[in-house]
């Protein structure tokens, strides 16, 4: 795993992600790396839930873990375009990703007490738009699946 997250590289003014902005101490500051052995095609995060953040009493809110998909989809979609023209993260121009689409499916309860695990590749890398395939699992049990669409951030949001 690589020391630094991608959302940890992200620029001071676009870290304010309730999902994953490190300059946002409400938020879940989720943190997103390549997947050991897997620089440039797979990626991991952890996160733990709160006790509040539940459903059902003993799970997890859905729309949390959609939360925590959509914020690994983009920061693996700044990563790979990078990784794929030799840039770093950070680097001027900056180039960040917004979710265009987001698909969940919800394929069993996700426990709320154990820690998840987010893995994502790739289904398609474009310079101006990606496709993340995500799963979400704890103790290897996959829970959640989402498909994360990835634009390009256009001028406009700045
Ligand atoms: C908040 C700042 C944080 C900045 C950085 C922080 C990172 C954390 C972000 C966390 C995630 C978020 O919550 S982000 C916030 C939630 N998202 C938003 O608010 C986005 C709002 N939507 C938009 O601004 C716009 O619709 C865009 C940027 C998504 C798309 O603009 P556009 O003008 O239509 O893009 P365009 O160049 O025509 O299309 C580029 C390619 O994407 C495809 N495409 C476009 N829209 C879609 C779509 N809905 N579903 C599928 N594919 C699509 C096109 O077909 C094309 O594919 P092809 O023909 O090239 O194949």
């Amino acid at each position: 795993m690589s020391k630094i997250a991608f959302q940890d590289c992200y620029i001071q003014s676009l870290s304010h992600c309730y999902g994953c902005g490190k300059n946002n101490p409400e938020g879940h500051q989720l943190k997103s790396y390549w997947l050991d052995n897997y620089e440039g095609s797979k990626t991991i995060a952890h996160f733990t839930p709160k006790p509040y953040h539940t459903a059902i009493p003993g799970f997890v809110y859905g729309g949390l873990l959609a939360s925590l998909i959509d914020c690994h989809g983009t920061g693996s979609a700044a990563a790979v375009v990078h990784y794929k023209n030799n840039l770093t993260i950070g680097s001027d121009p900056t180039i960040r990703f917004v979710t265009a689409a987001l698909n969940i499916n919800y394929l069993a309860p996700t426990p709320i007490d154990k820690q998840l695990e987010l893995v994502g590749e790739f289904s398609q890398v474009k310079d101006n738009k990606v496709i993340v395939d995500i799963t979400l699992s704890t103790n290897n049990v996959i829970c959640v699946k989402g498909e994360v669409v990835a634009v390009k951030m256009p001028a406009t949001f700045k």
